[in-house]
């Protein structure tokens, strides 16, 4: 063979190809493409695989894993073209986003591979890379054009062969290995390479990552690790996504989608728990359970963002939070419906009685009798809270016939004939259902108990499908006793369970006409859908772009999308002087700004500065250490 001895420049980058270029095994869809139409091609292509596993752990001799390989595939070159197509649609994604660098370093980028050049060539020039530095072997091809060999005299077909290849390549500088096989780790252990980085993109084999020097998930990381030029300002793959409360799939599928690092917990989590856990999360995602309190945040030296996939954000120390530049987010539209049309259909049961009437007849009780049974048409519907849930509710109200009543603190506009009351007292003197839909803030615990109670009619239908903390429970209980309240739907409740595993426990339990529900007035697959598709949407606005819009603590800025500059999100104290500091730091590093953007809230500021891309790293020090710096980020 004759390799041309390369001496300039100092760094090597030494790139494995199959699974680690692309998403695949090239030899392995090769075989897929020719035994498509062979009855055995099934078990075939699966015996390719094993083979290609086995030479890649090191469990077999290269040159054995190949010779068996090439015996069982029956390809020509007219599979091969269609292989080099199919490769081109499955470039892994952190090559693809990173062609800037492969093209820039090209001459310094050798790919040394035990496939074969007749697909690698194709690819790497596709990528920008050279031709000429790819390593890697040949087919023999017969007159027809059918695979029957492979070139031996190339080392590369031999066990060993990388090793040789790069001993004859003499490089005269810092090597860097990066790949997914054994072979590419023998490639150091032979002192050929400084460095071997496990590429585990694509696949991860312990025998290979338990001998790296690092492991990386993708080659963000290697980039980022290294300072070379690249498509993300921080690899996604270190950026770690806690997903708690078994949300809807389709955010663990959105985080995944573009790189980051997901974890997912079907329940919630203690806050001793979840002060380890946050640790080095830097995006968290709850629901309505996890209490993200002061002392969590203060073990969260990472967190950036908190996605709540729900409605409610009073389990959030939002004050706290927002002092800390950490971003809250809600889904603050999604399930409304659903709880609506819960508080509908709970609210005709039991001013029909037929929950009891259900039980009864479980019990084999026949009641058939209208007494104390009413439609809900010509009655009083009053609610206290009239936001998002409560004007929808205004609305199918009115469509089923009843009069609606409401009494918000704010000054809410009536939808249709609704009548605003100014006083929760005078709702309730009306009112023969009354069902609550107010926020959790802390003002509101046991907003409603005796007194009100004692305020409302003889027999009245009471719902709570808004927080727990907001009704006094023992003083429901004793009201239901009585008989002042004739039934009752409760969705949510000051102690609810973390997980379906632990049991539930209440004084609710057990009395009549009351309908109990597991805190599920936003569970329905659209709501939950909705929320997961919703609340990643947002996190990642954020993350990605630094726009803050549809925050519920945050200054909020609707940002263009970064175009060819890089953009410096500030986030510090609100404190009169920021402003010029920052400018007075621009000015003396001669920085040309593009955009600048700035909000502020009584606490915090954040600014927004879209620069040109050459700046120095003095630059973004004399940044970091303005003394009201809360946070700083980069984004290219
Ligand atoms: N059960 C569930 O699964 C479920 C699902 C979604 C929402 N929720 C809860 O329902 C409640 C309402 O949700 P929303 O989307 O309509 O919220 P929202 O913020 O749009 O509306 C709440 C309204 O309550 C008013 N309010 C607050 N305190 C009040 C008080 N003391 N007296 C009168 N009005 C008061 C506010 O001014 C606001 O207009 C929230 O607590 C939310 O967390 C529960
Ligand atoms: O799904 C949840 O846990 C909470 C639902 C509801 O209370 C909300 O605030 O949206």
């Amino acid at each position: 063979m004759d390799f041309t001895v390369i001496t300039e420049p100092k760094k090597y980058f030494l790139i494995d190809f199959d699974s680690t270029i692309t998403k695949v095994e090239g030899l392995d869809e090769l075989a897929a493409i020719a035994l498509k139409s062979d009855p055995e091609g099934e078990s075939k292509v699966a015996r390719i695989k094993e083979l290609t596993d086995k030479g890649m752990a090191g469990e077999l001799s290269f040159s054995e894993s190949l010779t068996q390989r090439l015996a069982l595939l029956k390809a020509n070159k007219s599979h091969v073209d269609i292989l080099i197509e199919f490769l081109k649609e499955n470039i892994t994604d952190s090559f693809d986003r990173n062609r800037a660098f492969l093209k820039e370093f090209a001459d310094q980028i050798l790919i040394i591979s035990s496939g074969f050049k007749d697909f690698i060539v194709p690819i790497a020039k596709h990528l920008g890379l050279k031709p000429e530095n790819v390593y890697a072997n040949t087919f023999i091809y017969n007159e027809t054009g059918d695979i029957v060999g492979v070139d031996q005299s190339n080392p590369l077909s031999k066990t060993g062969g990388k090793i040789e290849v790069v001993k004859f390549l003499n490089l005269d500088g810092h090597v860097s290995v990066i790949g997914d096989g054994f072979t590419d780790f023998e490639i150091k252990k032979h002192g050929l390479a400084q460095r071997f980085y496990a590429f585990i993109e694509n696949v991860e084999r312990s025998s290979v990552t338990s001998v790296a020097d690092f492991v990386i998930k993708s080659l963000d990381e290697f980039l980022f690790y290294n300072q070379l030029p690249r498509g993300y300002s921080y690899p996604k793959s270190m950026i770690k996504v806690l997903l708690l409360e078994n949300v809807h799939p389709a955010a663990k599928a959105a985080f995944e989608e573009q790189g980051f690092n997901v974890e997912f917990l079907k329940g919630a989590l203690d806050e001793d728990e979840l002060c380890e856990k946050i640790k080095d999360v830097s995006i968290i995602g709850i629901r309505s359970k996890t209490q993200i309190t002061k002392r969590v945040l203060e073990h969260a030296e990472k967190l950036l963002a908190i996605g709540a996939f729900c409605i409610g954000t009073n389990q959030i120390d939002l004050k706290e939070a927002e002092k800390r530049g950490i971003c809250v987010f809600n889904a603050p539209y999604s399930n409304t419906r659903s709880v609506v049309e819960l508080v509908i259909g709970e609210m005709i049961m039991l001013i029909r009685k037929v929950f009891v009437k259900s039980t009864g007849m479980h019990q084999g009780k026949w009641d058939k009798s209208a007494v104390n049974s009413f439609e809900v048409r010509g009655k009083k519907l009053g609610m206290i809270g009239y936001g998002h849930i409560g004007t929808q509710l205004s609305v199918l109200g009115e469509a089923l016939g009843m009069e609606v009543y409401f009494y918000d603190i704010a000054d809410k506009m009536p939808i249709g004939n609704a009548k605003k009351c100014r006083s929760m007292e005078d709702v309730f003197r009306v009112a023969d259902i009354v069902s609550l839909h107010i926020d959790g803030r802390e003002s509101n615990t046991h907003l409603i108990g005796e007194k009100e109670f004692n305020q409302m009619k003889d027999g009245v239908i009471f719902l709570n499908l808004s927080r727990g903390h907001v009704v006094d429970i023992p003083a429901l209980v004793q009201a239901l006793k009585s008989g002042k309240v004739g039934g009752a739907g409760v969705d949510v409740f000051p102690h609810e369970p973390k997980t379906n595993h632990e049991p539930f426990k209440s004084e609710l339990m057990g009395l009549e006409n009351v309908i109990l529900t597991p805190h599920i007035g936003g569970s329905t697959e659209e709501a939950q859908e909705g929320i997961g598709n919703y609340v990643p949407e947002r996190l990642l606005e954020y993350i990605n772009n630094g726009s803050t819009t549809g925050t519920v603590n945050f200054p909020e800025l609707s940002l263009p999308l970064l175009h060819d500059s890089h953009r410096l999100l500030h986030i510090h104290k609100n404190v009169p002087g920021i402003l010029a500091k920052l400018n007075n730091i621009f000015a003396k590093h001669h920085i040309n700004i593009r955009g600048q953007y700035l909000k502020t809230s009584a606490e915090i500021g954040y600014v927004i500065v879209d620069i040109e891309k050459s700046y120095s790293r003095e630059f973004v020090q004399d940044l970091k250490s303005i003394e009201e710096t809360i946070r700083f980020r980069m984004l290219f």
